[in-house]
């Protein structure tokens, strides 16, 4: 099957496939060919230039561009898409002005979200899920990660993790996931949070690894919830079995986390909106993804990652949803960059490279999706009639979104 995009206005995140992130300045470039031609073979992309140059194709279907832009679909690297239920009224309680600890100290918060889970059954579970897998996709995501977290319990985190294995199996979008049983301490374990970490790494741990339902380990790395001795034991044991660091730090506190996920050999270390001058300079040198979540902090009503300071030291940055019915209510990654440019400072080159090269490596899919390379994944987003790209992350709110295409099949 060919697929022949042609006359596209202009064709953005062009990469050769040895640019697996980019960092520091040349965030702020973002190579693009105008009045551009992109060929599709079987779901692949197998060919693209200049208009002037495009070969005689014969393809199966013709897509003219005119006016239009065409660039790799959004990598959402953190989310925590499969849950149950909702939180809202939580969130009237932040509204009355209670923050997000107070709220998870009178019941609310992980623990309540856990309860609804472990009495939902698994297909329901699907259920709940696969509508939110399908909205994320409309709205332009084209490579997910998805957390386990909200089990709490060995049963309800396997149930978790099979039901991201049934997401894999039925959809086109490539989905990483991640086992995060270290997302909170139960309430049969508030007394004995040894005895829960012990409970992850002896048993949690080994079943995951050895059954194949997670790629990759989690810790919410947080004052109240896990420390840094707690997370080291935790990654040593992940590791151990295969499973490779990816974690939550900084969310409110620096305390280490970010230098035990570089300890780690992590491939990303998530939220970073507390951040020390030592935290920036622990992440130079490394080959760890530092992941903002503005949708968290726009939420929350809490700092937003210092991505001015920590790009202008030289650092790479990806950006995630963090998709939860807790923290971040919402999968929507053209918010995230518009959220990204209008309160991080940063350049709608820097939002977009953050949300596909960078967010692919956040999740290791960079030689598959994240950029128009030849040979990678060929989903994409087709813009509707737009001035230039900039547009994307200015009209915030509404969506420029005209047509998503997973492996060349159009899904919008
Ligand atoms: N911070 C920890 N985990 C989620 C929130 C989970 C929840 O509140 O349900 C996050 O990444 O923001
Ligand atoms: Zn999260």
């Amino acid at each position: 099957m060919r697929i022949l995009f042609k006359n596209i206005k202009e064709l953005l995140q062009v990469r050769d496939k040895t640019v697996v992130f980019v960092s520091g300045k040349a965030m702020n470039e973002l190579p693009t060919i105008k009045k551009a031609y992109l060929l599709v073979i079987d779901g692949i992309i197998s060919d693209f230039g200049m208009m002037k140059n495009c070969p005689d194709i014969v393809a199966d279907e013709v897509i003219d561009a005119t006016g239009k832009m065409l660039l790799p679909t959004w990598c959402d690297s953190h989310t925590h898409l499969v849950y149950s239920g909702h939180r809202e009224h939580e969130f009237i309680d932040k509204i009355k002005g209670l923050s997000y600890q107070e709220i998870a100290n009178k019941g609310g918060g992980i623990l309540n979200s856990a309860k609804k889970l472990q009495e939902t059954s698994e297909d329901e579970l699907y259920e709940q899920s696969k509508i939110r897998l399908e909205e994320v996709i409309a709205l332009g995501t084209g490579a997910i990660e998805i957390k386990s977290g909200y089990g709490l319990t060995l049963e309800s985190e396997l149930k978790m993790l099979r039901v991201i294995k049934r997401l894999k199996q039925n959809y086109a979008i490539p989905i990483k996931a991640t086992f995060l049983g270290a997302h909170a301490v139960p309430n049969e374990y508030k007394n004995n949070k040894k005895g829960y970490v012990d409970l992850i790494i002896d048993e949690m741990i080994p079943l995951v690894a050895e059954a194949g339902l997670a790629e990759y380990i989690d810790v919410f790395c947080e004052a109240g919830y896990f420390s840094i001795e707690d997370t080291e034991l935790i990654l040593e044991a992940g590791k151990k079995q295969g499973l490779i660091p990816k974690i939550h730090v900084n969310q409110f506190t620096s305390f280490g986390g970010v230098q035990a996920g570089v300890k780690y050999n992590a491939l990303s270390v998530d939220h970073l909106e507390e951040m020390r001058d030592e935290d920036i300079e622990t992440l130079k040198n490394s080959n760890t993804m530092p992941v903002a979540l503005p949708g968290c902090s726009f939420f929350l009503s809490i700092p937003y990652t210092p991505a001015r300071k920590m790009i202008d030291a030289g650092l790479p940055l990806a950006l995630a949803t963090d998709y939860n019915p807790g923290s971040s209510p919402s999968g929507n990654m053209n918010f995230v960059i518009s959220t990204a440019c209008i309160k991080m400072k940063m350049t709608p080159e820097e939002a977009i490279n953050a949300a596909t090269i960078n967010g692919a490596y956040a999740m290791g899919l960079e030689k598959e999706v994240g950029s128009i390379t030849v040979g990678k994944k060929a989903n994409l987003i087709l813009t509707k009639p737009i001035s230039s790209y900039g547009f994307i992350p200015y009209a915030f709110g509404s969506s420029q979104i005209e047509k998503v295409f997973l492996k060349g099949t159009e899904i919008i």
